[in-house]
């Protein structure tokens, strides 16, 4: 009898053991019984029978899943890390790590797959015959390059566009099992058509070149479109042609086809495309095309950092500094520590690129502990954006902008070129309130204002997703004089499209384009220049390529200026800098104004005049002087429940805990219990506990102990709690 350990997918910090007749490998998937519920975990080792309790009580798996693991020795060890380091459950740690089926528990080993193909008929027919149906004829033009999984481009297309294309014969349905032949893309790799490299490329390439099979940690620091992009596609392809797999994390909403066409282009290679809009049979094919190293190239968005390779070669973190890589619910694990550890254990090279980079990576290359790559100028040519400040005190204002950036905005329209209008809130106000009494329309359970939305008629918490109907008195006065406050997106819209009745313009926030294909058209019928203003939220803001852009226009971020949060300033210049960088990016020279009432605030006039790389050093030295991140270790306890007394008691309690002496180690300071940035949300009273401490080792041993003790707090059961490791987040 063996006595097996497994990682049961239960929200408990803790492995199970079972019983089984022989030893399995760790990595297998099993299925055991758990209370009356049976479930899937995985095999993480044996335990010896010397150390167990009770055990005659210790039950019998009830089946073996798999013959080969489905986490491989390296991705074990990363699921130990992180299981460690984010004080999280097993299960729950090697569950996040798979693709939904596989927690399910069905077959690791691809089985039939039913997949669209063209029919003899569609191969000889011309796509113009479906121009008048612009779906058809985008699955029909998809279907050319080749086969497509048929849930995925039903969901991709709409099923009655494959359903159209079905009755027409022009395709056909197939089940096939999929087959994969290991590092199968290099018989049709072929290199396009490769830029000569300016300088500072040339360095940062010859760097990376000589880093192959080594763990080392590059920054690449490129100013917006100094082509970092090119250093990539540069740097892998001798990996590429040594059978080496490249794995490139994106954003969450950097990830669009145009990223993916340029790697394509440049390799003439299917790159395997991992994001959360994907049906899970699509992305456990990729999963599975990826481990069997048929794929050389995987680009996708946080988790993909969790795909098996059979080789991979090197890891590319690109725009690093982004939000999106730290995950802000259950694991909260960051992507950007997890590919340094995974590209230690596999000893590779971890390429980490940005032209605004994170305090935390930047502070590692000025310390030599990351190589640092810079590229200081822009490609082909294209110059510098220049920054400016807009004093708006005392300015008239219409629809949220201010008249001097209008005249400004009317010379580039008339020039024939883009502008770019960024506003930090989707919808037509950020608040309504009563014009005779004061009283503003509040979310009860945010306590915040509701964002008014004319398209939809309707009130919107952007907390909490609640909508309500537009009222139509105030609750407090009954006055039926109700006006709103502020500027949203679609005011500006409406408002641009009367003072610029000649010049065609675009929306574009989460409002406007849901769903990626909506995104990649209207990104290409702007760079057609089908329009002259785009008006958006921090989408525009996100790695884009607008040629034809010369204006980008800020209408407000003094709110950034005053936020509670200490990253707010880092935030807010990462944004300015990002978006200044869309503008002037071909052959025409691009400029920045910001409308701001605060012209002499000394973050924003360091940004405009010095730039980022300026700002973020000494943003670093002012870190350092008030002891915060990266210089310090920082834990966050946070507590939430419709009682505020229950969910404050509990992080009181958890506090005593935190602040037990252990023998030999300097305690952590514990501040809180606070209330969060968003005190209420959804009906629940929202606190936290900030533990600091200038070493990692010993927050992480006090947290350790202190757990279990927090666990066993029966008020625990009556709060919602978490833990979050290096928090990004304190809202
Ligand atoms: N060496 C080069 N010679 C000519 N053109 C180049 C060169 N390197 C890059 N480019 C072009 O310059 C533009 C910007 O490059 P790229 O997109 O790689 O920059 P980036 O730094 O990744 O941009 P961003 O971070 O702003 O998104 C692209 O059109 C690219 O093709
Ligand atoms: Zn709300």
């Amino acid at each position: 009898m063996t006595f097996i350990q497994v990682a049961v997918p239960v929200p408990l910090r803790q492995l199970f053991t079972y019983q089984h007749t022989r030893s399995l490998n760790s990595g297998v998937r099993v299925e055991v019984p758990f209370g009356p519920r049976t479930l899937v975990g995985v095999v993480v080792g044996t335990q010896d029978p010397a150390d167990i309790d009770n055990i005659d009580k210790i039950k019998p798996l009830n089946r073996v899943i798999d013959n080969e693991p489905v986490i491989a020795p390296v991705l074990l060890k990363m699921a130990h890390w992180l299981w460690q380091y984010y004080h999280h459950a097993p299960g729950e740690v090697m569950h996040a790590m798979l693709p939904v089926p596989l927690r399910k528990g069905e077959a690791a080993t691809p089985s039939a797959q039913r997949y669209l193909q063209l029919s003899d008929e569609g191969r000889q027919t011309d796509s113009d015959t479906l121009t008048r149906a612009p779906k058809q004829h985008a699955c029909f033009m998809a279907l050319k390059h080749g086969q497509l999984l048929a849930v995925e481009a039903r969901k991709q297309y709409s099923p009655s566009a494959v359903k159209s294309l079905l009755q027409k014969a022009l395709i056909e349905e197939v089940d096939q099992v999929p087959e994969f032949t290991p590092f199968g893309y290099l018989a049709q790799m072929q290199i396009g058509q490769t830029p000569v490299p300016d300088k500072e490329q040339a360095v940062a390439i010859a760097a990376l070149n000589q880093q192959h099979n080594k763990f080392v940690i590059s920054l690449l620091e490129g100013v917006t479109g100094s082509g970092k992009t090119e250093v990539y596609l540069q740097a892998i392809a001798p990996l590429l042609e040594a059978k080496q797999q490249v794995l490139i994390l994106v954003p969450e909403i950097g990830l669009t086809p145009q990223t993916v066409a340029r790697f394509e282009k440049r390799f003439s290679i299917p790159v395997g495309v991992l994001h959360s809009q994907l049906t899970d049979a699509a992305r456990l094919l990729v999963w599975q095309r990826a481990r069997a190293g048929e794929l050389g190239i995987v680009i996708g968005t946080r988790s993909a950092i969790f795909t098996p390779f059979k080789h991979l070669g090197m890891i590319i973190v690109d725009e690093e500094h982004d939000e999106s890589f730290k995950q802000q619910d259950g694991l909260r694990y960051h992507a950007r520590d997890l590919a340094a550890m995974r590209a230690k254990e596999h000893r590779i090279p971890l390429l980490l690129g940005s032209a605004t980079p994170a305090l935390e990576s930047l502070n590692n290359a000025l310390t030599g502990r990351y190589t640092h790559l810079q590229l200081t100028r822009r490609a082909g040519g294209a110059q510098s954006t220049q920054q400016h400040l807009l004093d708006a005190r005392d300015q008239p204002f219409h629809y949220g902008i201010t008249e001097g950036l209008l005249t400004i905005m009317r010379q580039h329209v008339n020039a024939g070129n883009q502008v770019l209008v960024f506003v930090n809130r989707r919808g037509f106000a950020p608040a309504m309130l009563c014009h005779h009494c004061g009283e503003t329309v509040m979310c009860k359970r945010c306590d915040k204002p509701y964002t008014v939305h004319k398209a939809q008629n309707r009130l919107q918490c952007h907390h909490c997703a609640g909508t309500r109907a537009m009222p139509r008195q105030c609750e407090a006065c009954h006055s039926h004089e109700l006006v709103t406050a502020g500027t949203g997106t679609e005011q500006v819209e409406q408002g641009l499209a009367r003072l610029f009745p000649d010049a065609k313009q675009v929306r574009i926030d989460s409002d406007t384009v849901r769903g990626k294909d909506k995104l990649h058209n209207t990104l290409d019928a702007i760079n057609r220049q089908e329009y002259q203003i785009l008006v958006g939220t921090q989408i525009l803001s996100k790695g884009h390529h607008f040629p034809h852009v010369t204006l980008v226009a800020v209408l407000d971020c003094d709110g950034a200026l005053f936020s509670a949060d200490f990253r707010a300033a880092e935030k807010l210049a990462q944004l300015v800098t990002q978006l200044a960088g869309r503008a002037g990016r071909a052959s025409k020279p691009g400029e920045m104004w910001l409308q701001t009432h605060n012209p002499h605030h000394p973050l924003l006039q360091d940004l405009v005049n010095n730039g980022y790389s300026h700002f973020a050093r000494h943003a670093l030295l002012e870190r350092k002087a008030a002891a915060l991140p990266p210089f310090i270790s920082q834990i966050i306890i946070r507590a939430e429940a419709t009682d505020s007394a229950l969910a404050f008691g509990f992080l009181q309690q958890c506090k005593t805990q935190l602040l037990m002496p252990i023998d030999n180690i300097e305690g952590p300071s514990v501040g809180g219990p606070f209330p969060c940035l968003m005190e209420k949300r959804q009906g629940r009273y929202r606190f936290m506990l900030v533990c600091n401490h200038a070493k990692r080792g010993p927050l992480h041993a006090t947290l350790r102990r202190a757990l279990p003790y927090m666990q066993a707090l029966p008020e625990g059961a009556k709060v919602r709690w978490s833990v979050d490791i290096d928090p990004t987040d304190f809202s």
